[in-house]
Parts: C-alpha cells; structure tokens; sequence
C-alpha cells in the first residue's frame, strides 16, 4: 500500500502568516490539481478547549436516519447544521437537516473568522458540525462533491477533542480526469509520478485541514472507526455554497 503519513509526506513546509496561529503550514500537493493545507496547532489548546465545552454542550446536536445504498440507517455520528439566510438547502444522503443561524451559536463565529484569516482568499457560509462520542462512530468513504458547493470545493476542517485519523484515497481513475500526456501509455505514466494515492493526517485538537481544488472531484475521505478513540471528538466543516 502506498500510504503517506501526513507528518513525514515531503509537502511544502512554511511558516504561517497569522502570528495567532502555532506551529507550521503544511500543504501536500495530492496531484492535478488537488490539494491538501494542513495546520496541527491551529487553534490555542485553552481555546480548544472553551470551543469544545460550548460546542458539546449548546449545539442541538441530532443523530438523523439517512439513506445508504438504498437502505435507512442511524447516522453513525451525531450532526448540526449551519447556513447564511438564504442559501440553497442541503440535502445529503437523502438527509436535509434544518439550517441554523450563525447567530444562534455566536462562538462559531469567531472560529469562522479565525478560519478567514488564516486563509483571506476564502470564504465559506455555512458550516456541517459532527460529533464522534467514541471510536465507534465515524463517516465513511465520501466527498463532499454535491452541486451547490460548485466544481472546486474548498472545505476548512476545524477539529476538537478526541484525536482520530483522516484518510484520503484516490478515486479510482478515469481517463478524462486524468492530465495526460499525449502517446504516453498508463504504466508509464503511473510509474512517472510521485504522487501517494492515499494519505492519512492525525487531526488534533486545534487543528485546521483545507481541501481544495480538485479533492472532492478525485479524491474521497474518511474518518473511519477506531476502537481505542474513546473520548468524544467534534469536527466543524465550513463550506461555500455557491
Ligand atoms: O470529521 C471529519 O474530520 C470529517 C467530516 C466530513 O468529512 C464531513 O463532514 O463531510
Ligand atoms: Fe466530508
């Protein structure tokens, strides 16, 4: 299998430009197109931790029946939503939960814009929160690929508690998404290039994880069970819808 582990992949290393933040920026080039901006301490522990307390406790956090290859079951995390007034609905796995205001929970807020910040060339207006209550809960195999978000989604991953491992893993590839080289035959292109087709990231409490580009077109992630993550950990993912 060729894995790459996120702390020891060859991506870019520099130093961030927002003296709030600790630590380095890592960014991994994932190939044509599509790519990965990860920051560890992103966030202050002490303010991690206030997020994680008010987030635990204040969100209306629900554990709704979706829809998965036909066939209903219990989401197998707990989930909130938030959205700017007048935006497209979501709708996901044949799910559409209620949209609530930024001004229902002002922390997000301030997380949101500490997340602009650290990335002025983005924005995002609504936000998918989920919550893991231990090792047993996770989100499998997926990309955040649905229209509203448009062709190249960027999506800003804020994690707090419990740390649990992120995989990405490439889509099996089609020709037509493929850069090709004209006359090259596909053995020798796959042998050319020093792309990993899957990479794990440890997301940490305070951490930040940017996909954007062509991650959700090529790539799919997940957060998949892990027996030794008791504790409970809540990720924040803000969105753009177009
Ligand atoms: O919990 C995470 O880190 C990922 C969540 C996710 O992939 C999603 O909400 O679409
Ligand atoms: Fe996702």
């Amino acid at each position: 299998m060729n894995l790459k582990l996120a702390t020891t992949a060859t991506g870019s290393q520099s130093t961030n430009p927002n003296p709030n933040e600790g630590g380095k920026r890592q960014t991994v080039d994932l190939g044509n197109g599509s790519e990965v901006v990860f920051i560890t301490r992103f966030l202050s522990l002490e303010d991690s931790w206030k997020w994680f307390d008010y987030l635990n406790k204040e969100i209306p956090w629900i554990r709704p029946t979706i829809r998965v290859f036909g066939r209903s079951c219990l989401q197998p995390r707990d989930t909130c939503y938030v959205a700017s007034a007048g935006l497209p609905e979501l709708s996901y796995s044949g799910y559409q939960p209620h949209a609530y205001s930024w001004d229902d929970f002002p922390p997000l807020k301030d997380i949101l814009e500490a997340v602009h910040k650290a990335f002025p060339g983005s924005s995002f207006n609504s936000l998918l929160l989920n919550r893991y209550k231990g090792g047993n809960d996770y989100v499998g195999w997926h990309a955040d690929d649905e229209k509203l978000y448009g062709s190249t989604p960027e999506i800003a991953s804020v994690s707090f508690g419990c740390d649990r491992e992120f995989l990405l893993k490439k889509k099996p590839s089609k020709m037509s998404q493929d850069k090709r080289v004209e006359g090259e035959p596909p053995s020798k292109r796959s042998k050319k290039s020093n792309h990993s087709d899957q990479h794990l990231f440890t997301l940490k409490h305070g951490s930040l994880l940017l996909m954007r580009g062509y991650t959700q077109r090529d790539w799919v992630h997940s957060v998949p069970k892990r027996a030794k993550a008791e504790a409970t950990r809540i990720n924040l993912t803000f969105r753009l819808v177009l």
